[in-house]
């Protein structure tokens, strides 16, 4: 959809911005640009929207070399979001969103109504915000008006610099798990700058990792942080990077174990002996439709004889996961209910749990898996993991 073909842009002081760069985004793939300032990351970017012009080398879209497209004409086909995202002080919320549709010649109600409906795809129901000015918004909020904005015109392509980069952590977190989903519904074409090795791991299909002007692994990823190409990139991506893993390893159905499983109308004596029997001090509880309902522990002293059903000890468990999410989320899951082991679903269906030890396994494995497919010269994970 993007591809950059041998692209040098080199400014008339001399500096060479951007040196030779070649790659290829993919139809609704979203990759993220990152490495240190001034590394050539916004210059990247903005050539892609003719804002700034190459000094050598192609750059297409969908196949067209977008140095015979009229800018203008150009820049309605790409959404752009910056980190200043400038709103129109002097208009509502809702006809900044509308910008571009008006700009296409839409007719008014058609732009308002596909504005209000861009308002309420990046949360701010439109009824509420859509009348606001942008000095009567958060941060956040703007940030995601900017988002809205972008789209509204509904562009293969969005160019997004550092559109998160101005918001405190917290909110940053919101937005990007926010952006996330919205990109699973709309599929745009993106280019994704930051600064942030975390933000690019947890935004990307695929990731450019920077160095002064060139890019020195273009990759997923799970592969950039588990074979990082050089020793530049190792550095870059940091002596944590078994940490961000965390980030980009889904949870698999090898990761779970299988403790004894009752259902809620089970006879608790014939549940205690089921425990007795596996050496198990606890056991899940599913409902009659084999939904996840809880767990359960057979006191010390044991259950009478005819002592009721397991629904009568049984306790709800609320801490589990979809199978496939990313281990980061099982962690924090188990922290935030402060449980030994989570419940992991496939849809409604249980398939096991995973405790600290498998989540540890898991890691490992993703690991050792990278290092073993994508062997490179010079950085191995113990050099690295030692620096
Ligand atoms: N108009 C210009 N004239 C001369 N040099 C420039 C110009 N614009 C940018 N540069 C230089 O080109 C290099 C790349 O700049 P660019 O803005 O692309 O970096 P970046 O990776 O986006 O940095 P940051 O993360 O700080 O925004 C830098 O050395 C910068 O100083």
């Amino acid at each position: 959809m993007i591809r950059f073909e041998h692209v040098t842009k080199r400014y008339p002081d001399g500096t060479t911005a951007v040196d030779d760069l070649s790659f290829e985004v993919a139809e609704g793939e979203l990759v993220t640009l990152v490495g240190p300032s001034g590394c050539g990351k916004t210059t990247t970017m903005k050539m892609v929207n003719r804002l700034i012009e190459p000094t050598s080398g192609q750059i297409l879209l969908g196949g067209e070399d977008i140095a015979a497209v009229d800018p203008v004409r150009l820049r309605r086909r790409i959404g752009y979001v910056i980190q200043q995202v400038g709103l129109f002080p002097h208009k509502t919320v809702l006809e900044n969103t509308a910008t571009v549709p008006h700009l296409l010649g839409w007719d008014r109600k058609r732009a308002r109504d596909r504005a209000a409906e861009l308002l309420d795809l990046v949360g701010l129901d439109p009824s509420v915000y859509g009348r606001r000015y942008p000095d009567q918004l958060s941060g956040g909020q703007r940030q995601r008006v900017g988002v809205a904005r972008a789209l509204a015109a509904d562009p293969p392509v969005l160019l997004m610099d550092e559109p998160f980069g101005a918001v405190d952590p917290v909110v940053r977190e919101h937005l990007q798990t926010e952006f996330l989903r919205l990109q699973s519904q709309v599929r745009k074409t993106v280019l994704f700058v930051t600064h942030d090795i975390e933000e690019a791991v947890r935004l990307g299909d695929r990731m450019a990792v920077y160095g002064a002007g060139r890019i020195e692994q273009f990759d997923t990823p799970a592969t950039v942080l588990g074979a990082p190409a050089t020793p530049y990139v190792a550095d870059f991506v940091g002596a944590d990077r078994g940490l961000k893993r965390l980030s980009v390893t889904p949870i698999e159905p090898a990761d779970l174990e299988q403790p004894p499983v009752v259902h809620l109308d089970d006879p608790l004596p014939e549940a205690a002996a089921r425990l007795a029997a596996e050496e198990a001090r606890w056991a899940v509880v599913l409902d009659d439709g084999d939904r996840l309902h809880g767990w359960i522990a057979i006191p010390e002293d044991g259950v009478a004889r005819d002592g009721g059903s397991v629904r009568d000890l049984a306790r709800r468990m609320d801490a589990w996961l979809p199978v496939g999410a990313p281990l980061k989320q099982a962690f924090s899951t188990m922290l935030q209910h402060d449980a030994g082991w989570i419940a992991v679903l496939d849809g409604e269906r249980f398939l096991g749990v995973l405790t600290p030890a498998g989540l540890h396994e898991a890691l490992r494995r993703s690991i050792s898996a990278d290092s073993n497919a994508v062997p490179r010269e010079g950085v191995t994970l113990d050099s690295v993991s030692g620096a």
